[in-house]
């Protein structure tokens, strides 16, 4: 029967609203928006709110698309509701069926795959739709994951990505959700989970590796300069465009970085954005080894699973003796990274990048 041709009853309407609700693939934002402004204009009529700041970048998409609508009415509205939900049926259907570890809640978490095996945690990050990007939810996973792991029976900790990304970095829509006290208080707020999530790789106290399946960017780079170990498929590549973005190191890449590669190489990779290669990153001294990519698991894994057999208490003494001279110093960096972020986070340079990244204008 041709749906457009008749009208949706109420209940039509509030049987869409439920089935949205246990929609669990995310319909993505632009047919979110469309449900939200349809919702709007079904229940309420034509937008009737005051046009939020440019800076507010969530409410003024919802408003824009809310606005859109003009002087629909609002059975024709519910119609178009109920229209749209009943096309995403497909995900409806599929979401019974999404494989273990992609995008599903597990042991607890929901933007992580956290599992410990053969001597090893592994922390695995499962947002692979967006590139594994670091919303504000996965830095308080992760530091919970590393807290844990420092405190299991394993004996070293694996970080990898789920997908075809290592990371993407910062999720760029943590600059969007202000909180009342408006942009200063969003920066401020940044600022401190920033220096409380490097914070816990500077003094994870057990051998910390990363497995890179794929590109990293940002802050998933320059972390990699506070782990003990860091291999690479020869289809990862490592990018770090604050300058593009508006932004400054951090991580503690700003003291790392020059240490382990140079000033001259760190000045391209930090101020420049020059992507390495793999390969690049190895012969600088970032990366301890790359395989590739169509026997990277295996090969990685075997050697991994020999090193957690190695005596655990060696292990750490060991980390431990080649680290410390360091530790103060590391956090002194990472404090004054965040002070200096916290500046850039509220300049018009950083505003622009994040703005046209989220309207699409711009891509790395
Ligand atoms: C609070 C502490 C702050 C710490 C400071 C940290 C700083 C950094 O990490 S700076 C680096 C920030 N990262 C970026 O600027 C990357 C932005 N992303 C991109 O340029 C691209 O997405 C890409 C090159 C990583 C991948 O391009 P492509 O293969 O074409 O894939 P899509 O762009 O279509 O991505 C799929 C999907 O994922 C979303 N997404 C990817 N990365 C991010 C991100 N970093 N933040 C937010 N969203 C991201 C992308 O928007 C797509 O979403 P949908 O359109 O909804 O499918």
């Amino acid at each position: 029967m041709n749906r457009t041709a008749m009208r949706a009853s109420q209940k039509d309407f509030e049987n869409s609203m439920n089935q949205v609700k246990l929609l669990k693939k995310d319909p993505g934002n632009e047919v979110k928006l469309k449900l939200y402004a349809l919702y709007k204009q079904a229940t309420e009529g034509p937008c009737n709110m005051p046009k939020p700041g440019v800076f507010d970048l969530i409410n003024k998409a919802k408003w824009d698309a809310w606005n859109a609508l003009g002087s629909l009415p609002k059975e024709a509205a519910r119609q178009n509701y109920v229209d749209l939900v009943s096309s995403l049926s497909p995900s409806l259907e599929s979401s019974s069926q999404v494989e273990p570890g992609t995008d599903r809640k597990s042991t607890g978490f929901e933007t992580l795959v956290v599992t410990s095996e053969d001597g090893i945690t592994k922390i695995m990050f499962n947002r692979p739709k967006k590139k594994n990007a670091i919303n504000t939810e996965m830095y308080h996973e992760i530091m919970r994951a590393l807290k844990a792991a420092s405190k299991d029976d394993s004996i070293i900790t694996v970080l990898t990505g789920n997908g075809d990304y290592y990371s993407s970095g910062n999720d760029l829509t943590n600059f969007t959700d202000i909180p009342p006290g408006g942009v200063e208080e969003k920066a401020k707020n940044n600022a401190v989970l920033l220096r409380e999530f490097v914070g816990c790789f500077i003094d994870f106290p057990k051998p910390l590796i990363a497995v890179v399946n794929g590109p990293a960017v940002g802050i998933s780079v320059t972390l990699l300069g506070l782990f003990d170990a860091v291999y690479a498929s020869d289809r990862a590549t490592f990018h770090t465009p604050f300058s593009h973005l508006g932004q400054s190191p951090e991580g503690c890449s700003s003291y790392t970085f020059p240490k382990i590669m140079s000033p001259a190489k760190a000045t391209e990779m930090l101020i420049f954005g020059k992507k390495l290669t793999a390969g690049e990153a190895c012969a600088q001294g970032l990366v301890t080894e790359v395989f590739p990519d169509s026997t990277f698991q295996k090969e990685v894994w075997t050697r991994l699973k020999a090193f957690a057999k190695l005596p655990p208490n060696a292990l750490r003494i060991s980390k431990e003796v080649i680290r410390k001279r360091e530790r103060e110093k590391l956090h002194a960096v990472n404090a004054e990274e965040c002070n200096v972020l916290q500046g850039r986070w509220l300049s018009d340079e950083c505003t622009n990048a994040v703005v046209n990244f989220l309207s699409r204008k711009s891509k790395l």
